[in-house]
């Protein structure tokens, strides 16, 4: 069976272009040929070639080569996937040469042999196939980032406060400067994280997340720095980690004080020399990413407790970012219940639904102790259960204990009184899991679950 491929020969002389014409096409099902250059402008346009063979001397006894680089450099510009084999006569090595600079894959010379001009024909349709699959590659990755970021693209908000953060965005974005993102748990640092990385020059590149307080010890390195294939018992094939996959992008270190001390080291040398070894490797690899960090602890003060590293804290603090909690920028709550009650009525099809002013009014005496997520998750919720006419205040299913107007229990069912206990002591702490956690009694694990029972 013959290959796939479309391959243009151009030379003036019939008989050199006729003889490579019909060896070809016994391999190749698609083998074109024209004897006129100036042809080659309109052959482009009308079909696209893996691969031309080209003259460099077309004007007969002329062997300056300047015409086959005029051709070259014309293929280039219009078609810069095509891969270009020159035909040149003997002797002509140092325009050989000069064109392979230009970007032709290779050269063979006249008088040719037909088993040095099928091996040199297969690796430049190799090449050809290489460039194609890089080209999908890379394009399929757009769209992918595309429509991991879509959710992530706006920042909502006009309390000055907000506005600052907007300012510092902008300011750092073009910097590599490191940065840490503090703030309650749903205040937006994700958000913040990727619009940095939106504004910066790394944006036609890739940012990746990771949640360091869902990695386990074990899986740590081979997670981050990637395993050679055999390292460990479940290593099947090489795998690259997260910092390597962000090379040239934004590597996002989700809940970075959760990082237990010995790991903390680990990260301390790799942010250091920029330089990660996978598991089973003793090869170091350089990293390029710019490093965001993001946290609802408080650092400094684990420091002082000795929990997380102060040379750490350094290295990732360059620049601090702190998004304040919703109940201190009440004014950012109506802009944005309107932009998710609108997102929600397209979404559920309930575009008709009134909104009166005193619901609004309401949502912005609650204080949110889960923040903005938690307004999100409670106006799609209220969206969901409303008549489809008009939003109710009691859509959202607000707890009395989150509102200016009253502090009173109203129930003695058990699990709402561990909801109450839980969003209660969560708010005491202003949103420090940790510290929440100690008094209720539980380990953060077990209070981040009943979080998620609960949609706290
Ligand atoms: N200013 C804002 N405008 C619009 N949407 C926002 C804003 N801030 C946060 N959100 C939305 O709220 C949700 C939570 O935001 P995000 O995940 O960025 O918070 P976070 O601080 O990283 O939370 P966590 O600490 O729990 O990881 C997301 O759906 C995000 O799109």
């Amino acid at each position: 069976m013959k290959n796939k491929g479309r391959i243009l020969i151009v030379d003036d002389d019939n008989y050199v272009m006729l003889s490579i014409r019909i060896l070809l096409e016994q391999h190749y099902d698609d083998v074109r040929g024209i004897n006129n250059p100036l042809q080659i402008e309109t052959a482009l346009a009308e079909n696209e070639y893996d691969l031309i063979i080209l003259d460099m001397n077309f004007k007969a006894g002329e062997s300056s080569g300047n015409d086959g680089l005029y051709y070259l450099n014309q293929i280039k510009s219009i078609s810069p996937e095509t891969s270009i084999v020159l035909i040149t006569a003997y002797g002509e090595i140092n325009l050989a040469v000069e064109a392979i600079k230009l970007g032709a894959f290779d050269f063979i010379t006249k008088p040719w042999q037909n088993e040095k001009l099928l091996t040199t024909v297969s690796a430049a349709f190799q090449l050809n196939k290489s460039k194609h699959k890089v080209k999908e590659l890379s394009s399929k990755q757009t769209v992918l980032n595309a429509m991991l970021d879509a959710p992530f693209t706006e920042i909502i908000g006009e309390s000055e406060k907000i506005k600052q953060v907007f300012q510092q965005i902008e300011k750092v974005a073009h910097t590599d400067a490191n940065i840490l993102i503090t703030g309650e748990n749903g205040t937006g640092k994700e958000l913040v994280a990727r619009a940095i990385h939106r504004a910066s020059n790394r944006s036609k590149s890739i940012f990746v997340n990771v949640d360091m307080g869902a990695i386990t010890e074990t899986l740590f390195e081979s997670e981050l720095f990637g395993h050679k294939k055999g390292a460990f018992t479940d290593a099947k094939t090489d795998r690259i980690g997260k910092f390597e996959a962000a090379n040239d992008g934004t590597l996002f270190l989700d809940e970075i004080g959760n990082l237990i001390k010995p790991l903390q080291a680990k990260m301390l040398r790799v942010i250091q020399d920029r330089q990660i070894v996978p598991v089973g490797s003793n090869d170091a690899k350089a990293i390029d990413v710019r490093l965001i960090c993001a946290t609802n602890a408080n650092l400094p003060e684990m420091v002082n407790e000795g929990e997380f590293r102060q040379d750490l804290l350094f290295r990732i603090n360059t620049i601090e970012i702190h998004l304040p909690p919703l109940r201190e920028r009440k004014e950012d709550i109506a802009v944005l219940a309107e932009h998710f009650i609108s997102l929600y009525k397209t979404k559920y099809g309930k575009k008709g639904l009134f909104v009166p002013e005193y619901v609004i009014t309401k949502l912005e005496k609650y204080d949110w102790p889960g923040n903005i997520r938690e307004l999100q998750h409670s106006i799609e919720r209220a969206v969901i259960m409303s008549d489809g006419k008009q939003l109710h205040v009691q859509d959202f299913n607000l707890n009395s204990q989150n509102t200016s107007d009253n502090a009173q229990v109203e129930s003695f069912n058990l699990e709402e009184l561990e909801k109450w206990a839980i969003e209660t002591c969560i708010k005491k702490h202003q949103g420090n899991i940790s510290n929440a956690a100690g008094e209720l009694g539980l380990s953060r694990g077990a209070l981040y679950r009943r979080m998620e029972k609960y949609e706290l």
